[in-house]
């Protein structure tokens, strides 16, 4: 058993919570926000959403399975369980951290990843309390400080634009294991998670994943599908990327294109559609909030973590209609294009961590990929269509009547 250090989390403006340090040695601040899920500290972690932030966990147990190769490459070259190369996340708050660990991928302990990620951690502390002050209160600045050093002061990080630093500077290629890719899919990086790219380059497309301030509307002729991504902080700081978006939505010779957002991706495209966000209470994150798809009435288990959300009754007077919306607290989950075949949700269908219930929706906008390609070479041979379902069928991705659909009246 190693020494404790103490470490202090400290809400600004509210209450102290003592515990002890199993992470980085320095002190940290950001914003304060909680997520429900019970598993998948490791994807969360390095989820680039999470940038700025210091996580609290419900799970009283955080740490007992380890945290696997942040340099395992799977096929596709892609990291095999890591949600990006490194954490953004300013720090974690667990009830009860276990330094003894097991699990078959497990190379080291959380705070031994902790220390050398440069990550905050502190353990020991009554995260039931912390939440409940978090729910009443909604998200609050934190910092957590190491022994005696109150010199960190508290910052806002969403005053930033957070989503510079977490996407790739430069252009990069994922390129499809299949020798004729059924697509060229344009991703904009506003701090992609491994998984979404996996999601795409698995369904057999070419991924050319741009930084989030890329010209999009310039190239975006040149690929058969656009994709916008998940990403941090507050969507209205990404005026460069709403800019951007708005043009490529004008341009009447891309009105066929399929673009497909989530989570900001979903918020940029609001905002570039005329819409509005607003920040919400304390937001939504866990791997089991249910939402209902409007055009069917079913209801999908989803993976969530947001802190903003589209008003939807912005876009009333406009081409978009909400898609799905959240069944506990009512907040918009999607929106879709009534006649271009274009939609967003703010929920997580690539998952990790979470269900895979709505991985359905991929599927979808490969099916308006494949459309617009067939339509482009003015065939009315459905050869990509084919092609495609065969390369759902290599990754056993075909998709089927969803499990566990519950019909709402
Ligand atoms: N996961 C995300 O893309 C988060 C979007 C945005 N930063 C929010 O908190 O609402």
């Amino acid at each position: 058993m190693e020494s404790q250090t103490k470490a202090t989390l400290q809400i600004k403006n509210g209450p102290s919570f003592s515990g002890y340090s199993f992470g980085a040695s320095n002190s940290t601040a950001g914003e304060a926000v909680f997520t429900t899920s019970l598993v998948g500290y490791t994807e969360s972690i390095t989820d680039p959403s999470y940038c700025g932030q210091i996580l609290v966990f419900t799970q009283p147990l955080i740490g007992n399975y380890g945290v696997p190769s942040s340099t395992a490459l799977d096929e596709f070259n892609l990291l095999k369980f890591f949600e990006s190369p490194h954490p953004h996340i300013k720090g974690i708050v667990v009830s009860d951290y276990s330094q003894q660990y097991s699990h078959w991928t497990a190379i080291e302990s959380l705070g031994e990843f902790c220390k050398r990620e440069n990550i905050t951690a502190i353990a020991g502390v009554d995260t039931r309390e912390i939440v409940q002050y978090l729910r009443e209160q909604g998200s609050s600045l934190a910092r957590i400080t190491i022994e005696n050093d109150t010199s960190v002061e508290y910052i806002n990080p969403m005053a930033d634009l957070l989503v510079s630093k977490v996407s790739t500077k430069k252009p990069y290629f994922i390129k499809s294991l299949l020798h004729e890719p059924v697509a060229n899919i344009a991703l904009i990086d506003c701090g992609v998670k491994e998984n979404i790219v996996r999601c795409l380059v698995s369904r057999g497309a070419n991924v050319t994943v741009l930084p989030y301030d890329y010209d999009i509307q310039t190239i975006a002729k040149n690929f058969d599908g656009i994709f916008i991504s998940n990403g941090p902080g507050d969507p209205k700081s990404c005026q460069v990327t709403i800019n951007n978006l708005k043009k490529l939505l004008n341009d009447e010779t891309l009105y066929s294109l399929p673009i497909f957002g989530i989570c900001l991706g979903h918020q940029l495209l609001a905002l570039a559609a005329g819409g509005t966000t607003k920040k919400m209470k304390y937001g939504n994150r866990a791997h089991n909030i249910p939402v209902m798809d409007l055009i069917n009435g079913h209801c999908y288990i989803t993976s969530q973590n947001h802190g903003y959300e589209v008003d939807i009754d912005s876009l009333s007077d406009s081409d978009w209609k909400p898609y799905f919306v959240n069944i506990n607290d009512k907040s918009n989950e999607g929106m879709i294009h009534l006649t271009r075949p274009i939609f967003s949700t703010q929920f997580h269908p690539e998952a990790k961590g979470g269900p895979l219930d709505t991985s359905v929706l991929f599927d979808k906008y490969f099916n308006d990929i494949a459309k617009y390609i067939a339509n482009k070479n003015s065939a009315n041979d459905n050869s990509i269509v084919l092609k495609l379902n065969a390369n759902l069928a290599k990754y056993n991705l075909i998709p089927t009547s969803l499990p566990n659909q519950r019909i709402l009246a």
